[in-house]
C-alpha cells in the first residue's frame, strides 16, 4: 500500500444471490485526502460502504486500513479501530437528547468493561470524565451547544444529520464515512455542510469518503473521485477527470433517460 494511503479497497467483489453488487472494485484513499464515490442508483456504493464498515463481508478482495486488513477484524471494531460513519437517513437514538447521543460516540474511544471497572473505579470515573469532555467539545465544535438536552426526534432533519457527525467525530475516526450527507438539505445547509467536512479534514487531520448524488458539492469538495456503475468501477481521478469521463458521462446519461 502507498504509504500515504488511509485505506486500500483491492478486488472487493459482493454478491447477493445472483446479483453482483460489487465486482472487482478497487481504489485508494489518501491519507488526509477528501475521495468521493459517484454512480447512479444501484451502482453499489452503500454496499461498498458497508463493507467498510463491517455490515456485509465480500465474498473476495481486501480491505486494508491503515496497514491492516480490515477483513480479519471483528465487526464491532471498526470504531475503536478509527472508522466513522454516518448513514443515509441517519441512524440516531432517537429518544435520547443529542448530549446522549454524541457521547455513545465518545464511549466508542473509551471502551469500558463492567467487571475491571467496578474494581478500577479511579480509572473509569477518569474515563467518564474524558468522555463528557470529548462530549462537550464537540458539542461545541459542531454549533450544538444549545440544543444539547433537546430530544433528537425533536429537531429538524438537517440538526440531525449533524448531530450524527458528531457523533462519528466523538470517537475521534482516522476515516470518516458520509453516506449521501446533503441529502435532504436545503441549498444553504449543503453550502454549510461543504464547509465543516472541509473543516474536519483541515482541523482534525481526518480523511473522508463520502457518497454523495449532490454532483456539486462533491465535486467542488473533492481531492479525488472514484466512479461506479453496475458494481464495477468505471472511472477513478481527480474531478475534472471524472466529470469528463466517457463512461461517467454515459451512465449517468443512462441513468436519466430509465428515469
Ligand atoms: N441486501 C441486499 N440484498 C439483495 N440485493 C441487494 C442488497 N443490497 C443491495 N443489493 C443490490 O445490490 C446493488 C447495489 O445496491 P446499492 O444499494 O449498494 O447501490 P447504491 O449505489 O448505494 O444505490 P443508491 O444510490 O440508490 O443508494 C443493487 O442492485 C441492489 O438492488
Amino acid at each position: 500500500m502507498a504509504p500515504d494511503a488511509i485505506l486500500k479497497v483491492q478486488d472487493v467483489r459482493v454478491s447477493f444471490g445472483g446479483i453482483v453488487a460489487l465486482d472487482q472494485v478497487s481504489f485508494e484513499v489518501p491519507r488526509g485526502g477528501i475521495a468521493g464515490l459517484i454512480g447512479p442508483n444501484g451502482a453499489g456504493k452503500t454496499t461498498l460502504f458497508n463493507c467498510l464498515s463491517r455490515i456485509y463481508t465480500p465474498n473476495a478482495g481486501s480491505i486494508l486500513f491503515d496497514g491492516s486488513e480490515l477483513l480479519n477484524q471483528p465487526p464491532h471494531r471498526t470504531a475503536t479501530l478509527g472508522i466513522g460513519r454516518t448513514f443515509q437517513n441517519v441512524a440516531l437514538f432517537n429518544d435520547l437528547s443529542v448530549r446522549d447521543n454524541i457521547k455513545v460516540g465518545a464511549h466508542s474511544r473509551f471502551p469500558s468493561n463492567i467487571l475491571s471497572d467496578t474494581f478500577r473505579i479511579g480509572r473509569a470515573q477518569q474515563n467518564e470524565r474524558r468522555i463528557g469532555g470529548l462530549t462537550d467539545e464537540m458539542l461545541d465544535y459542531m454549533g450544538l451547544t444549545g440544543v444539547q438536552d433537546i430530544i433528537v426526534s425533536d429537531l429538524p432533519f438537517g440538526t440531525r444529520k449533524r448531530v450524527e457527525m458528531a457523533r462519528a467525530l466523538a470517537a475521534e475516526p482516522k476515516l470518516l464515512l458520509l453516506d449521501e450527507p446533503a441529502c435532504g438539505l436545503n441549498h444553504e445547509e449543503v453550502e454549510q455542510l461543504g464547509g465543516l467536512i472541509r473543516r474536519v479534514r483541515d482541523e482534525r487531520g481526518i480523511s473522508i469518503l463520502l457518497v454523495e448524488h449532490h454532483m456539486h458539492l462533491v465535486m467542488s469538495l473533492c481531492d479525488s473521485i472514484v466512479a461506479l456503475n453496475f458494481g464495477r468501477r468505471i472511472a477513478a481521478g481527480t474531478p475534472e477527470e471524472v466529470r469528463v469521463d466517457p463512461a461517467v458521462v454515459a451512465a449517468y446519461l443512462g441513468a436519466s433517460k430509465a428515469s
